[in-house]
């Protein structure tokens, strides 16, 4: 099956509109106030009507309290919210409960040893995005643009279904994909001109090497 790709991080209905005729199956809304990134509810849920039915649309927070939940799924009625905090299981297994929504978990990874955490997810989310982890002193959990040794996933053995994330951008997506059995790739940095200034042509070829790396090898012409 053909991987999701999540373009993160939207703010304008152009970059959305441009994400969706390009075929994004998930489009991400960043409520975290620190980030470039972030998007007033309100505005959000207007983007998110224009996305409804067509991607999934994914409101991305960090250990947000319920108040936060609340205005986030009352404007924006997300099909699934990424939690990208320090969000333990108990707490993830209450949001889903509260809310009755869709959870991504966040990991960060630098080496294996942060793959052990993910044991203790397992049954309770419905997906995990394994993300390179922020760099000390960065203010942001995630959207850093940076990768991480895509090798250690091979760790867990295709145990869980997860998206990928970090750094990802048109000259190495293809590898991702290869190297890992990720069934989605996540991208924000890389199709951007400036920090949160979604960039329409690099949307574009992000889609096309997300297309050449994607395609079956009989249709390669190789
Ligand atoms: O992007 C942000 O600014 C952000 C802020 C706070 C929490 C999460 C954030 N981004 C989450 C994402 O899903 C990004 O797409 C992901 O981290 C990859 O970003 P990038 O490395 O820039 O492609």
């Amino acid at each position: 099956m053909k991987p999701d790709i999540k373009i993160c991080g939207l703010k304008t209905p152009e970059a959305v509109d441009r994400a969706l005729e390009r075929g994004a199956t998930h489009i991400g809304f960043i409520f975290f106030e620190k980030s470039p990134r972030y998007i007033e509810p309100d505005l959000a849920g207007k983007l998110a009507d224009r996305a409804r039915g067509k991607a999934m649309i994914v409101a991305v927070v960090v250990n947000p309290d319920n108040d936060d939940l609340d205005e986030i799924m009352t404007l924006v009625k997300p099909d699934m919210l990424q939690l990208h905090g320090d969000e333990s299981p108990e707490r993830v297994l209450t949001i889903k409960t509260l809310y009755n929504v869709l959870v991504m978990k966040a990991m960060p990874v630098r080496d294996r040893d942060d793959l052990r955490r993910v044991e203790s997810y397992i049954g309770i989310v419905d997906r995990f995005l394994f993300d390179a982890k922020p760099p000390v002193g960065s203010d942001l959990p995630g959207g850093n643009g940076l990768s991480f040794d895509w090798s250690v996933l091979g760790w867990l053995d295709g145990r869980v279904d997860y998206m990928l994330s970090g750094g990802l951008n048109k000259d190495n997506v293809g590898f991702a994909l290869a190297s890992t059995k990720a069934t989605g790739v996540d991208i924000s940095s890389g199709v951007e001109s400036a920090p949160g200034v979604k960039d329409l042509t690099k949307i574009d070829a992000f889609f096309d090497a997300f297309a050449d790396a994607t395609m079956p090898a009989h249709a390669s012409g190789s």
